[in-house]
């Protein structure tokens, strides 16, 4: 298992260096940083309490449309916006994480929000990962719900100086970039997949199924370890 950030080490070559920022199925918006023949590195934020497929196909499908080398999912330690629930354990999220990205050569997971210890900032995140590959260009990929949030992070007006922003539609949010800076979001459309944790956890709680939800080797680590039983 790594012990370290993987993406130091495990990306794909890079496949060409133009880029297509706003890609012809994105919903057109924003037009992305001009090409710098830099590594491009993915960013997949999340909880992931458990890890589903809609994290998954949404990190995918950016990555084969903004033509990404790497998508690097990062779990929270301490999600400070979350804190009116309990949070599994990070330990718990992070190697969820590994198990439902293992198989694909492009994805890797990073450590670093849960070794820097206290509540999770995207902005430390996106520093830190810009200090850990100088070489590579960043792009953070937020669904709907939470980029609709992204005024209420800490320094946000930082982050776009970071990253490029791009935006995913999910099931039952409005994707939309109002409010944000011009240049520093891209909106895209990902396959509709109507899953959440939340779902997920509460689906286990009453013993109903996840399978399909949440990759196979998920479903049996949240049975190994009795998560979410008792919610
Ligand atoms: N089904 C989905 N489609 C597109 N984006 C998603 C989907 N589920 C989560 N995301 C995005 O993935 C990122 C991490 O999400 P998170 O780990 O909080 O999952 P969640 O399902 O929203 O969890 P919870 O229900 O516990 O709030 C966020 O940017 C979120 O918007
Ligand atoms: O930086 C912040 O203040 C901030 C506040 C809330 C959420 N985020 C980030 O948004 C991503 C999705 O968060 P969440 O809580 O929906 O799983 C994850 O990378 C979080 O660290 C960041």
């Amino acid at each position: 298992m790594p012990t370290g950030p993987a993406h130091e080490t495990a990306h794909a070559p890079a496949r060409g260096t133009q880029n297509r920022a706003v890609p012809a199925r994105a919903t057109g918006r924003g037009s992305g940083p001009r090409s710098s023949g830099k590594r491009r590195l993915g960013v997949m934020g999340g909880t992931f309490d458990p890890i589903h497929h809609g994290h998954l196909v949404a990190a995918s499908e950016v990555a084969a449309q903004f033509h990404l080398d790497e998508v690097v999912f990062v779990p929270t330690g301490q999600p400070w916006q979350k804190s009116h629930r309990t949070v599994s354990a990070a330990e718990d999220r992070y190697l969820m994480t590994v198990v439902a990205t293992v198989e694909n050569p492009q994805f890797s997971v990073s450590r670093i929000d849960i070794d820097r210890g206290g509540p999770t900032y995207t902005v430390d995140t996106l520093r830190d990962l810009r200090e850990l590959n100088p070489d590579a260009d960043l792009f953070f990929i937020t669904g709907a719900d939470a980029l609709a949030q992204i005024l209420t992070w800490r320094d946000s007006e930082e982050l776009f100086s970071l990253a490029h922003f791009i935006g995913v539609t999910r099931p039952g949010h409005t994707l939309t970039d109002a409010g944000l800076p011009k240049g520093g979001v891209s909106l895209v459309e990902v396959p509709a997949l109507a899953i959440s944790s939340t779902d997920c956890r509460a689906r286990v709680a009453k013993g109903d199924p996840v399978w399909y939800l949440v990759p196979d080797g998920v479903v049996r680590y949240i049975d190994k370890r009795q998560l979410y039983r008792g919610e």
